[in-house]
């Protein structure tokens, strides 16, 4: 019996092989009741198959899965029950209204017929969409859809919900609001969502952690915060400065900055400095450069967003195994070059 403490989503040592390859590769993985957990990774790195052993739709090769306490191998229909997955591209019957393709489902989760209607309506009014419930969904935008598929996953309560590219082909305030809803509902209702995604930005804006998967491998997870903490100490801090006027090379000051224990490198263009320091000193670097009469328009220190901590885990696979430089330059299309 699940404890209220307990991981609502425990993985063990998930494995899945198909012929010679590992898919999965001994996958640990603990998700909290609540939470939302990001799954990254490239074409192939291994998501789906995760998603599958956790929903009981594939057997694991090794290891367990569990997902609100039930065994997803043994138990697949009670694992069903309780958990929603929403599939990259959701269909509906387009003759229909948005109140009757969800009834359509509701009768299929086996709800009850006196308790369909007020569920299906109560459901559509939680993901927005109770104005538009009697038009019938050929006229619904990409994003009206997504959301009536959010509401096919809901009509059932269920304590997990799983995503699998939500955000695809949906329009910038699209997003906004799906993301935003999504925390809603997590945060509101106590749901634990799962999202799968190639979209960084997105991810960042509404996961509290993440796990960064390449080629079978969670190579690395936690909260961006943290991850991103972890590479500031790994690859050092810089800080840019920028001054009024163009500075003269060779820099007067840098003596007394080459000096400073904490500073590896400074770097001098035009009316920029840029200080690549072991832990960060900006405060001592500007009052510094006050003191020695420069004057300072602009202060800006490097922070890590998801997509250099992305590219930091998988650059280091890379490395590592250099017959997946075709997913190197995948990712380096799909992932890196994502504008925000
Ligand atoms: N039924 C199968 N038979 C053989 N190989 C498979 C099967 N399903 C998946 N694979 C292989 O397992 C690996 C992981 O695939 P998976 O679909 O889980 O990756 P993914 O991270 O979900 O990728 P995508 O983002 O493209 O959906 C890939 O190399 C894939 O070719």
């Amino acid at each position: 019996m699940l404890q209220m403490n307990d991981p609502i989503i425990q993985l063990k040592g998930l494995t899945k092989c198909y012929g010679k390859k590992k898919a999965v590769d001994g996958l640990d993985l603990a998700i909290r009741r609540g939470e939302i957990f990001g799954l990254l990774g490239p074409n192939g790195a291994g998501k789906t198959t995760t998603i599958l052993m956790m929903l009981g739709l594939t057997e694991p090769t090794e290891g367990t899965a569990y997902v609100c306490g039930f065994n997803a191998t043994r138990e697949p229909i009670a694992v069903k029950r309780t958990v929603g997955y929403m599939p990259d591209s959701v269909g509906f019957y387009d003759s229909m209204t948005a109140l009757e393709n969800l009834l359509y489902i509701g009768r299929l989760n086996g709800l009850p017929e006196h308790e369909v209607k007020t569920r299906a309506t109560e459901t559509l009014a939680l993901v927005g969409l109770a104005g538009d419930m009697n038009r019938s969904t050929y006229t619904f935008s990409r994003g009206m859809k997504q959301r009536l598929g959010l509401a096919d996953v809901l009509i059932k309560k269920p304590a997990v919900i799983i995503l699998d590219e939500p955000t695809l082909g949906i329009d910038p305030a699209g997003v906004r609001e799906f993301l935003t809803l999504i925390r809603q509902l997590s945060r509101q209702h106590g749901i634990t969502v799962l999202i799968s995604s190639h979209h960084l930005h997105h991810v960042q804006q509404v996961c509290d952690r993440v796990g960064i998967f390449v080629n079978g491998k969670l190579e690395v997870e936690g909260n961006i915060d943290t991850l991103s903490g972890n590479l500031l100490d790994r690859e050092g801090y810089s800080t840019t400065v920028t001054l009024v006027r163009p500075i003269i090379q060779p820099w007067p000051l840098m003596p007394i900055f080459s000096e400073l224990d904490a500073v590896k490198e400074v770097s001098v263009q035009n009316n920029c400095l840029t200080f690549f320091c072991t832990r960060d000193i900006t405060p001592s670097i500007v009052r510094l450069l006050v003191d020695n009469g420069c004057d300072i328009t602009g202060v800006h220190q490097k922070d890590y967003g998801l997509d250099d901590i992305y590219q930091k885990y998988f650059e280091n696979n890379a490395a590592e195994n250099t017959t997946h430089e075709k997913s190197a330059s995948f990712l380096q299309r799909t992932f890196l070059k994502e504008q925000p």
